[in-house]
């Protein structure tokens, strides 16, 4: 209703307001970021209803890890799972987003900011729609990933994290799993100096403090991705998330 009067305003000269309509028009108006005068547009079809739907609760599920950390790989056998007992996710790989969505970022510090902060945003959408969001990205910084939660304003946001072995200073082990696995070649590359500001040679990883699920290796062993794909699906369940809305 309140939409429909600004489009009306907008469609006729100012002077036709009166003063309440104008005062009106002012307490919708703001200012977001760069964005001024702007209308937030109230949709008839909300959040609670999408989920009824769907019969599942909207959610992030962020992983962070290093490269070669097995992110992907989680992300994909979730989404299997989750396919297969009927719920609807969505997976947002930085690998894959920075084909599209974010192909005007690099690898400098404030270009990983924006990435983490626009797969922030592009989640809270897909949850908001009522989607299982899996949300795969090194997402190195800790205060970025913390920007992400505080985003997502109720209790949907599930970090997961992922390294190689717990008994070690994590930063180490993890480092030298992915590096033994390089299925990319990329840190092959990064120790030749060929790619400069790798995350975990020449870039900073600040692993989580307050993750929900750790995913890390058992006597030198990584879980296989379909364990993998369990621990995070029973939290899920555990959550509420798959229950019937
Ligand atoms: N400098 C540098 N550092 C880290 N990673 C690099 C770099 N250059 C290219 N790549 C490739 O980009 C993938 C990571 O993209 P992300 O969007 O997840 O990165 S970030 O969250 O913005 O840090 C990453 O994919 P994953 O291996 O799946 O993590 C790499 O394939
Ligand atoms: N649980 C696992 N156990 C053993 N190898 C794994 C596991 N998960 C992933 N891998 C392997 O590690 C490599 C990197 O996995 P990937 O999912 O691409 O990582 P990331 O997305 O973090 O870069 C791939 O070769 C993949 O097959």
């Amino acid at each position: 209703m309140g939409t429909g009067y600004v489009i009306a305003w907008q469609a006729m000269p100012p002077a036709a307001c009166t003063v309440a309509e104008e005062g009106r028009i002012n307490s919708l108006m703001s200012t977001v970021g760069k964005s001024t005068n702007i209308f937030w547009h109230e949709c008839p079809v909300g959040k609670l209803e999408r989920q009824k739907l769907l019969n599942q609760k909207g959610c992030v599920v962020w992983i962070t890890g290093l490269s070669g950390a097995g992110k992907s790989t989680l992300a994909c056998s979730v989404g299997r799972e989750l396919h297969t007992r009927g719920k609807l996710s969505y997976i947002l790989d930085g690998d894959n987003l920075r084909h599209g969505l974010n192909k005007d970022l690099g690898f400098k510090a404030e270009d990983r900011v924006e990435n983490i902060r626009r797969v922030g945003e592009v989640g809270k959408l897909f949850a908001d729609a009522g989607l299982i969001c899996i949300a795969s990205l090194i997402s190195p910084y800790r205060r970025d990933r913390d920007a992400c939660r505080s985003m997502l304003t109720d209790s949907n946001f599930i970090e997961a994290r992922l390294f190689g072995d717990a008994s070690y200073v994590f930063m180490n082990i993890p480092l030298e799993v992915c590096e033994k696995r390089d299925a990319k070649g990329l840190y092959k590359l990064a120790r030749a100096g060929k790619i400069k500001g790798f995350t975990g040679i020449d870039d900073p990883y600040e692993p989580p403090m307050n993750c929900e699920i750790e995913i890390q290796q058992k006597d030198g062993v990584c879980p296989t991705p379909s364990a993998m794909a369990g621990q995070v699906v029973s939290y899920l369940e555990e959550k509420g998330f798959l229950e019937d809305q």
